[in-house]
């Protein structure tokens, strides 16, 4: 099988999405990590540009060993003395010089017809390789220029020195049959073409740019240009992720590797996120948030027997823990049970059942069940998880703009017996917490207490998050009712509850399905 060297380009095209500056540091911290990655060429960014952008390719040069770092230029002398300043150090100096090629760039863009075009690009090699070992040349709109001419080019920048030939389709405007076409062509009907690698460059502008690449890979390509979480200039480039992936679940197709360890991607992408603030979409292939998320019932029914019923690519395959199933309006008691059983709850049938038709009603008006929410409705439901735990019998709450607001709870207490107290406060919240505080064995701090609707219209439920602090334990909580102070008082005896699960070490904060 054989090997597809990847080209990373997120700090020089990545870099080029709107709104997105890296710094120096910001630059060393992702290369560091497209090292870690395994990248074979790192494109670190355009020395031309800025001094910022100089010294930073030149700081990545000096630390990365494990992946070579090139940068880009224009075809003239001062562009890549820029590029030779920042990597005039490295082991293996390579730099990637382009011009471009369509009839439309090269008559409104550049003002120069195809013969100086030729004579640009092969002057331009021919410098940059009395100084870099390594030149990587660019067809810039490679995909709208003429075959022909594209051919005659190709010949002469190789004759001049150049050991990587890329074809970018520099505005997204091809498609996989036509751009797989090109590399057949060039490998057909240039007679040098063995003497260079030849390198893939899509973007994603028709969202093409992955289908692009790999068609270019089925057609012969050495090497794809791409970025992580595939941002970059426009609709961004091919997804680095989303390309290497493809070529280890359909290796049975492509016939390709890559050089990638790729449990390193999600953290990758996390980083790459974070420092270019550009978020990754949910439903985005591989780094989504959704990728190995199931919601509805049927899938996750097949997924709990047999992973592979509906997952293609193993979370565990690209650095993400587990797969994720999403208990929502859509899923069905199978999940529900094993949602349940992960947390510690194994009730009967029967009460699995009472309890996921309420589950069902709440999940109706909620845009998203949380675990929280199913805490809830087990403890309404009384259902024990190892430990017992308190449970709200009811409440009444004394009210008047005249009068010190007062508040009487029962509860039903773990061994079951039903005790109730009174207190006041200066407010009804405050009276109801006091309340609990006197009944409940350990004395609670509330430190956060915020309150939301669930549903639209005056029937809607309210829903209360708490903070509370015990013994230095943060821990919230949460109630569901239709009045707010029952709810306030829900997630009161609900953040205890927890409290008490936590100290019995049932530690479901942390468990994941
Ligand atoms: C497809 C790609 O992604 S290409 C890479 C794009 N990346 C960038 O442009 C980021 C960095 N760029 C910059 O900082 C600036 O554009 C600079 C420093 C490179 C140039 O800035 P300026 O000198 O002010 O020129 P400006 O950007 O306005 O115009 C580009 C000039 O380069 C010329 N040019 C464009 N491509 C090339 C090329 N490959 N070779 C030679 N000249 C070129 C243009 O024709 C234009 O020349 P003109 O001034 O004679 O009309
Ligand atoms: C500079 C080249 C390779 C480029 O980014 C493009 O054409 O898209
Ligand atoms: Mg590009």
């Amino acid at each position: 099988m054989r090997t597809v060297d990847i080209l990373d380009t997120t700090l020089r095209d990545g870099e080029q999405t709107a709104g997105v500056n890296l710094n120096t540091e910001e630059k060393i911290e992702i290369a560091k990590r497209l090292e870690k990655l395994g990248v074979d060429v790192m494109e670190a960014g355009f020395p031309a540009a800025s001094k910022g952008d100089l010294e930073a390719v030149r700081k990545v040069a000096s630390i990365v060993k494990n992946s070579s770092v090139t940068a880009l230029a224009r075809s003239n002398k001062s562009d890549i003395d820029a590029a030779w300043e920042a990597l005039k150090n490295s082991a293996e100096p390579r730099l990637h010089v382009f011009i471009a090629t369509s009839p439309i760039h090269m008559t409104y863009k550049l003002k120069k017809t195809p013969d100086q075009v030729v004579e640009a690009a092969v002057q331009s090699v021919r410098y940059a390789r009395k100084k870099f070992s390594v030149v990587q040349w660019s067809a810039e709109d490679a995909c709208r220029s003429d075959l022909l001419f594209l051919t005659r080019i190709v010949e002469k920048v190789i004759d001049a020195g150049a050991k990587v030939i890329n074809i970018p389709d520099t505005v997204g405007f091809i498609n996989p049959e036509e751009y797989g076409k090109i590399f057949t062509y060039l490998r057909e009907n240039v007679p040098n073409i063995d003497r260079a690698i030849l390198s893939a460059h899509c973007h994603d502008d028709l969202g093409m740019a992955v289908a692009n690449s790999l068609s270019a890979i089925e057609n012969g390509a050495d090497q794809v240009e791409c970025t992580i979480n595939g941002i970059g200039e426009r609709a961004g480039n091919a997804s680095l992720e989303e390309i290497a992936v493809a070529l280890a679940i359909r290796e049975d197709f492509y016939q390709a590797k890559t050089n990638l360890k790729l449990n390193e991607i999600s953290r990758t992408s996390q980083l790459v996120s974070r420092l270019t603030g550009i978020a990754v979409p949910p439903n985005k292939a591989v780094v989504g948030k959704n990728a190995f998320a199931h919601e509805s019932g049927i899938h996750q029914d097949g997924v709990l027997k047999e992973k592979s019923t509906y997952e293609i690519i193993t979370p565990e395959l690209v650095g993400v823990p587990s797969n994720q199933l999403v208990l929502g309006k859509h899923s069905g008691r199978h999940a529900f049970k094993n949602y349940l059983s992960k947390l510690g709850f194994h009730p009967d049938e029967n009460k699995v059942n009472n309890v996921f038709e309420e589950f069902k009603k709440l999940a109706d008006r909620k845009k998203e069940m949380t675990e929280e929410d199913i805490l809830a409705l087990l403890i309404d439901h009384r259902i024990q998880p190892e430990v017992p735990l308190y449970h709200l019998k009811d409440i009444q709450v004394n009210y008047g703009t005249n009068q010190i607001p007062t508040a009487t709870l029962r509860l039903l207490t773990p061994e079951g017996k039903l005790i109730q107290d009174a207190a006041t406060g200066s407010g009804s919240v405050e009276a109801i917490y006091n309340t609990l505080g006197k009944m409940l064995p350990s004395t609670l701090k509330l430190i956060d207490y915020r309150i939301q609707s669930v549903g639209a219209g005056r029937d809607a439920l309210a829903q209360v998050f708490v903070q509370i602090v015990c013994d230095g334990n943060e821990i919230n909580g949460s109630g569901t009712a239709q009045d707010v102070l029952e709810a306030s008082a829900k997630a009161y005896v609900h953040a205890f509850n927890k409290l008490q699960l936590h100290s019995e070490k049932v530690n479901y904060e942390k468990v994941s399905i």
